[in-house]
C-alpha cells in the first residue's frame, strides 16, 4: 500500500500539497504561455478595468455565487473515503487530476488535430496503452487503433456500429459486383457467384480483404466509379429498412449479450434500428457469468432460422456482481461456428474489468502465468476467470473506462479496436483510402471522421495519457491497485461470512455468488421469516442507514453502499437459489425482485488499519451489526 502514498489525493487530502504546487505550477506556466503569444500586443483587459464599480460587482456576484457552489459540493458524495463502498467511483490519481486541470485550461479539441495539434497523439497512444493492456498486437499486418469516449456507453454504441458496419460491408460489395456484372475477384473466386450468406458471414479480416481485392480488380479493369457503386448499396446509404428488405437473405440481425450485460446494450440497438426484439439475453450461470450452453443455443438457432448475427458480447467485470464472462469460450464458439460457416464479431464489454488486465501482465508484456498470480491471493483467479483474460487478445474490439478501475475524473471512457481497419468501414468521407495506404496513421489525426463523437476533451485524454506514464499498465503499476482491490474482496467475503455465522439467530446473511472481483453483493433476512416482501422491506429500511440519499448531512453516513436487485427474468436459477440461503419462499410470478446490498471494493485505503488495527471493512461489519440490532428491535414483521 506504501506504494499508493504518492499516487492518490488521499482520503484526508493529505497530499494537498503536491497537487496544489502542481496545480498552480500548470496555472502559472499557462498565463505565461497567453502572455508570450504576441507579448508586444496591447492587453485588451485595462490594468486599470479592476477598480471599477462593474469589475468589482461582477467579481462579488462571481464570489457569491462560487461560495454558494462551494457550499451545494459539500454534499456530493465522497466517492474517495473508504467509506464510500457503493458505486464504481473512488479516490482520485494526482496525475489524472493534474494533467486534466493543465489541459483544460488550453482547451484541446481533439475532434480533429487542427483544434489539438499539441495532444491529438496522446490519444492515439492511450488507445495503443490500453490495446496492450488487453493484448492487442501494435505491431505486424494487424494493429490495433483506440480512442477516448466519454464513457462505457459510447464505446459501446461503437463497438455494435464498428462491427455491424463491417459485417454488412460485404453484402452490399456483392450486390455492386452482380450488379455491375464485371469479373470482379477474391481469392481467385468471382465475387458475384459468391453467395450473400457467405458475404452476410464474414470475420472483419475477410470483409477488408474482399474490399481491397474488389478494389484491386476494379482498377484493373478500369472502374472508375466502384467506391460509389458500393456505397448506394450499403445500409448506411439505404437505410437499415431498405438494405433488409433487398435482403431477405441476410434474416434477422441479431446480438446476443449476457442477462447481467449493461442497459447500454438496449439503447444501442434503439439506437442503431435494430430493435431491441434482436437482442438476444444470453442465460447466465450460478456464478453470475454468461452460460456457453445458452450462448450455443442461441447462436444454433439463429443458424437454423438463416440468421445473422452480428456480434456476441462477453462482459469482463459486469457492472452489478463484477462478473467475468468465459471470454476464452465465446472465442471457441466462434471457432466451431466458422466451421459451419456461420459468422460473429466479438467485442468486449471490459468497461470494468479492463484494467483487471494490468495484474496480469508482466513488466516485459507478457501473461503472467497463472501459478504466480494465484500465490498472490486467496481464492483469486480461478482457472475460468484467468482464462478469461488470456483470451481478451482474440476479441475484435472492447470498451474500457480508465473513469472506473483508471481512478480518474468523468468524463473517461474507450474504444480499441483489434484491428484499425475495421474504422475504414465507418469513415465518415467519400476520399477512399484502401490496402497499402491504409497503413498510415496519419488519417487517424481527423479522429471525428472515425468516431461518433464529434468536439471531446483533449485535457481527459491528457489525464489518461500521464496516469499510464506514471503507473505502467502492468503488475507493478496499476496491478498493485487492481491486486490491493481483490485483496480487500477477498477479505470482505471472509469477514461476511464470519458475521453471518454470528449473526445467524437474528438475521441470514446471504451471498448468493462467490465474487470474481471486487464486488460483493449480499441480501439480510431477518432470521425465521420466509416472506420477500418483509426481507426486502428490512433491507430498504437499512438502506436508509447506508444508502447515499438520506435526511440530513451527508457527514453523518458512517458507510455509503448501493444496492441492486436479483430480477428473476435475468438471473432465473441464482434467484431461487438465493431464496433458499435466506430461508425464504421460492419466488412466485409477479413478484418483486430481491433487494441486495452491493459493495464495490475498489477504495485503495480499505485495508488500512485504524488505531484500534481494526480496518474499514471491520468497521463496516461492525456498523451494519449495530444498524441490524436497532432495526430488529423496531421492525414489524408482515
Ligand atoms: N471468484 C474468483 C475468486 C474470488 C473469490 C472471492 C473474492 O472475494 C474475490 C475473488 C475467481 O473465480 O477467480
Amino acid at each position: 500500500m506504501k506504494d499508493f502514498y504518492p499516487w492518490f489525493l488521499g482520503a484526508y487530502g493529505e497530499n494537498h500539497q503536491l497537487v496544489e504546487d502542481l496545480v498552480n505550477e500548470a496555472m502559472r506556466d499557462h498565463m505565461y504561455w497567453r502572455r508570450n503569444f504576441h507579448p508586444e500586443s496591447q492587453p485588451p483587459i485595462p490594468t486599470a478595468a479592476q477598480f471599477t464599480p462593474e469589475y468589482q460587482e461582477f467579481v462579488a456576484l462571481l464570489k457569491s455565487e462560487m461560495y454558494r457552489l462551494s457550499a451545494d459540493l459539500k454534499a456530493a458524495i465522497p466517492f474517495f473515503s473508504p467509506r464510500y463502498i457503493g458505486h464504481m467511483a473512488s479516490d482520485l490519481l494526482i496525475p489524472g487530476v493534474v494533467a486534466r486541470i493543465a489541459t483544460l485550461l488550453y482547451n484541446p479539441n481533439h475532434v480533429s488535430e487542427d483544434a489539438s495539434p499539441a495532444t491529438i497523439e496522446k490519444e492515439l497512444e492511450v488507445g495503443e496503452q490500453l490495446a496492450e493492456m488487453l493484448g492487442y498486437s501494435l505491431s505486424g499486418p494487424i494493429k490495433a487503433f483506440g480512442h477516448m469516449t466519454s464513457g462505457g456507453t459510447i464505446a459501446n454504441y461503437e463497438g455494435l456500429k464498428n462491427l455491424m458496419a463491417a459485417r454488412l460491408f460485404p453484402v452490399a460489395l456483392g450486390e455492386a459486383a452482380r450488379e455491375l456484372d464485371a469479373d470482379l475477384k477474391w481469392e481467385g473466386q468471382l465475387i458475384r457467384d459468391i453467395s450473400p450468406r457467405r458475404l452476410a458471414n464474414m470475420s472483419v479480416e475477410e470483409a477488408l480483404d474482399i474490399r481491397a481485392a474488389a478494389h484491386k480488380s476494379a482498377q484493373e479493369l478500369g472502374i472508375q466509379n466502384w467506391a460509389d457503386l458500393v456505397d448506394a448499396q450499403r445500409y448506411e446509404t439505404l437505410g437499415l429498412t431498405e438494405f433488409q428488405r433487398r435482403h431477405p437473405e441476410l434474416g434477422r440481425l441479431r446480438v446476443m449479450v449476457p442477462a447481467s450485460a449493461h442497459y447500454s446494450w438496449e439503447k444501442a440497438m434503439k439506437l442503431m434500428g435494430l430493435g431491441t426484439s434482436n437482442l438476444d439475453m444470453i442465460a447466465v450461470d450460478m456464478d453470475m457469468r454468461m452460460e456457453l450452453e445458452s450462448l450455443q443455443q442461441l447462436l444454433d438457432y439463429a443458424h437454423d432460422a438463416k440468421d445473422t448475427v452480428l456480434l456476441v458480447v462477453p462482459v469482463l467485470g459486469t457492472t452489478e456482481f463484477g462478473a467475468i464472462d468465459p471470454v476464452d469460450g465465446v472465442v471457441a464458439a466462434r471457432q466451431t461456428c466458422r466451421l459451419r460457416g456461420q459468422e460473429f464479431g466479438i467485442h468486449l464489454d471490459a468497461a470494468w474489468g479492463g484494467y483487471l488486465r494490468s495484474l496480469f501482465k508482466a513488466e516485459d508484456g507478457t501473461l503472467r502465468p497463472h501459478a504466480e498470480l494465484k500465490a498472490e491471493f486467496k481464492y483469486f483467479p480461478s482457472a475460468e476467470v484467468y482464462n478469461a483474460f488470456d483470451a481478451t487478445s482474440k476479441t475484435d474490439s472492447a470498451t474500457i473506462d480508465p473513469h472506473k478501475l483508471a481512478f480518474i475524473p468523468y468524463p473517461a471512457g474507450a474504444y480499441i479496436a483489434r484491428n484499425r481497419d475495421i474504422v475504414e468501414f465507418v469513415r465518415q468521407d467519400a476520399a477512399y483510402v484502401f490496402d497499402g495506404e491504409s497503413a498510415d496513421d496519419s488519417r487517424f489525426r481527423k479522429l471525428g471522421q472515425y468516431i461518433m463523437e464529434g468536439s471531446k476533451p483533449g485535457s481527459t485524454v491528457a489525464s489518461a495519457y500521464i496516469t499510464h506514464r506514471v503507473i505502467p499498465l502492468n503488475h507493478k503499476g496499476f496491478g498493485k491497485i487492481i491486486g490491493n482491490s481483490i485483496h480487500s474482496c477477498e477479505y470482505f467475503w471472509d469477514v461476511a461470512q464470519a458475521w453471518a455465522a454470528r449473526m445467524a439467530d437474528k438475521v441470514v446473511l446471504a451471498m448468493p455468488f462467490e465474487p470474481d472481483t471486487n464486488i460483493a453483493c449480499f441480501a439480510l433476512n431477518p432470521t425465521g421469516n420466509r416472506d420477500l416482501k418483509v426481507a426486502n422491506a428490512f433491507g430498504k429500511e437499512l438502506l436508509k442507514k447506508l444508502g447515499p440519499v438520506q435526511d440530513g448531512p451527508i457527514q453523518n453516513r458512517s458507510f455509503i453502499v448501493s444496492s441492486t436487485r436479483l430480477v428473476e427474468e435475468h438471473y432465473g436459477p441464482r434467484t431461487h437459489e438465493a431464496h433458499k440461503l435466506l430461508g425464504l419462499d421460492a419466488p412466485a410470478p409477479g413478484d418483486e425482485s430481491l433487494l441486495v446490498l452491493r459493495h464495490t471494493l475498489m477504495n485503495p485505503w480499505l485495508l488500512t488499519p485504524n488505531e484500534d488495527g481494526s480496518n474499514y471493512i471491520d468497521l463496516y461489519f461492525e456498523f451494519l451489526e449495530e444498524i441490524v440490532l436497532e432495526k430488529l428491535a423496531h421492525f414489524r414483521f408482515g
